[in-house]
């Protein structure tokens, strides 16, 4: 009642104010008269910017369905089941929340069910194609080449330095045995290491730098380090069909997994990672530092969360919580540090466009663009483009769409280094789409190296597939299982396809000129190990997700 007679009286008392001050003389009325343009004027700014602001949106819009698209805008399709749901509630449609933080589930009864009820995707015809090519080919001979000089940093620095490197706890035991061709080697070593991540008792924890996503550095009681990335959803959790690849929350089980597919796979490039579950209080909390502190809080629910600091989804609505008070997450070794052990940042050529404009970067519309990257220093020599096949032929079995960058070590002066499979956090996100593009660079250059190709052909003719030597090896995890077993099918199908890649290779180019234990571009002189180098600046404009 009061607002509705007090708005009317106040414009008419602006109104009135105005006429009355057209009346006065121009030296007195000219101030009041300008302050009514001026307001008019800005009223008109006001609404112009609303107007402009309101434009990108719609502009997107329209760029969106223009622009050219990749395979996977079809995946936004909705199922036949979500079509008949929203018949149902009269075409609106249930508006789907983010799924509950669950509790760890090695706390839960592991399901009674066999994962491996599948039908198998093995191929015979295929398989016997493929060896009908290899006939002329010396697999285990090539594979002795692969690796021209193997040996352990510590050997290295030894005989190049005189320099001895400590080996009294298991992060030392793993830095000196980091080996020329492979980051580790010793079993044992390694699952010392995994052990004591899970186990060691934790001195303090910082917010990681670097990095878009929620992650801490946990430094244990003999002041050795690790990288904390906590769980956010249950396993079952699939990407939003709406999120780029660079805006997907990552995934703590990716990164164990990976480390586990990856050294099946026989590459032993990724890093040490295992699964542990924290008490939020006493393991976190109690030893955070004071700006992660400040980030806790009991949530309505009664669960102890926190938000800490990082660009995406570091805020209260994407807080992490404990249930009521434990929170599993990955732990992951820290690399030496980069004083001691220097690594090298190499941008991929086979990098998306991290653009919501546009989706389609030059290699996934111009199929001769391995033509252009056999040319390039770095790849046209030695190991590096076979070390790009083997990284998306991981990341295809994976579905990790995000390899933008791979670092290597540089260290071993004169040897080629390798890429690290390091940062696989957005893998395993959708269980039921296999992104054909992460298999563009072995499908466009057509060069594999022979361990890899045993490996890869040996998994597919069984009798041990790859799903059940991933499984196996995973099952060794403190906080299996790991993975959802809808991954496993989707493992299977995707080397099905791979094989299948592989077979159109073969009938295009001569097996000799593929299976390679390194690349030589005969073309380009000089087998230098030069690596790309880029500017800080480069690095920084390319690293810009838009
Ligand atoms: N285990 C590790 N040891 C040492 N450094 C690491 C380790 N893991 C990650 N880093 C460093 O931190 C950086 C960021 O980590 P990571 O790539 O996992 O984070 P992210 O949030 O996925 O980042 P982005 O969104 O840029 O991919 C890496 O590029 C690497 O240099
Ligand atoms: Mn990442």
């Amino acid at each position: 009642m009061n607002s509705c007679t007090r708005g009317p009286a106040l414009s008419l008392s602006f109104l009135h104010r105005q006429s009355t001050d057209f009346s006065h003389p121009a030296r007195l009325s000219w101030p009041i008269s300008e302050v009514a343009r001026l307001f008019t004027l800005a009223f008109v700014v006001f609404a112009a910017t609303l107007v402009i602001l309101s434009l990108p949106k719609e502009n997107f819009g329209r760029e969106w369905e223009q622009a050219p698209q990749s395979q996977e805008a079809r995946l936004v399709v909705p199922h036949k089941d979500e079509r008949e749901q929203r018949a149902k509630s009269g075409g609106v449609g249930v508006q789907k929340s983010l799924p509950h933080q669950p509790k760890p589930p090695s706390l839960e009864n592991p399901p009674e069910i066999d994962p491996f009820d599948f039908p198998s995707t093995s191929n015979r015809m295929l398989l016997a194609k493929i060896h009908q090519h290899l006939k002329e080919i010396d697999l285990d001979g090539l594979m002795q080449k692969e690796c021209r000089e193997n040996y352990t940093l510590a050997t290295h620095w030894m005989r190049t330095k005189q320099k001895y490197v400590p080996e009294d706890d298991s992060w030392e035991k793993f830095y000196a045995t980091i080996g020329s061709c492979a980051v580790y080697t010793d079993d044992q070593i390694v699952q010392n290491l995994l052990n004591d991540l899970n186990k060691l008792p934790i001195a303090s924890v910082h917010i990681m730098d670097g990095g878009t996503q929620v992650k801490f550095v946990l430094t244990f009681e003999n002041d050795k380090q690790a990288v904390f990335k906590p769980m956010r959803f249950g396993r079952d959790y699939e990407t939003d069909p709406n999120h780029f690849y660079f805006s997907d929350f990552e995934r703590h089980q990716a990164e164990i997994a990976t480390f586990h597919l990856d050294r099946v796979l026989g590459f032993r490039r990724a890093v040490p990672t295992v699964g542990r579950v924290m008490n939020m209080t006493s393991e976190l909390y109690e030893k955070a530092e004071k700006k992660l502190k400040k980030t806790f809080f009991v949530s309505p629910a009664k669960n102890f969360c926190f938000v800490s600091r990082c660009d995406y989804y570091c805020d209260t609505t994407h807080a992490i919580c404990g249930l009521p008070d434990l929170k599993e997450g990955s732990v992951q070794v820290f690399l030496p540090d980069e004083t001691a052990v220097p690594r090298k940042h190499n941008r991929s050529p086979y990098r998306r466009t991290y653009s919501k404009k546009n989706q389609v970067a030059e290699w996934q519309s111009n199929m001769d663009y391995c033509t252009e990257v056999k040319t390039k220093k770095p790849y046209a020599h030695g190991r590096k483009l076979l070390d790009l096949i083997d990284l998306h032929i991981l990341d295809y079995l994976i579905g990790n769409q995000d390899r933008h960058h791979f670092e290597s070590f540089n260290v071993f002066e004169t040897l080629p280094s390798y890429a690290i499979h390091l940062d696989n956090g957005r893998a395993f996100g959708k269980s039921d789409f296999d992104d054909d593009d992460i298999l563009l660079p072995l499908r466009q250059c057509c060069v594999i190296r022979p361990s890899t190709l045993a490996k890869i052909l040996g998994f597919y003719s069984q009798p041990k597939s790859l799903s059940r030597a991933l499984h196996s090896s995973m099952s060794k995890d403190p906080v299996h299982p790991i993975l959802a077993f809808k991954h496993y099918p989707a493992i299977e199908r995707r080397l099905g396809k791979l094989v299948a890649y592989l077979l159109e290779c073969f009938e295009k180019v001569p097996a000799s000129q593929i299976v390679l234990p390194e690349f030589h571009n005969t073309n380009v002189p000089g087998d230098g190990v030069d690596e790309e180098e880029k500017s800080e600046e480069d690095e920084k404009k390319d690293d810009k997700k838009t």
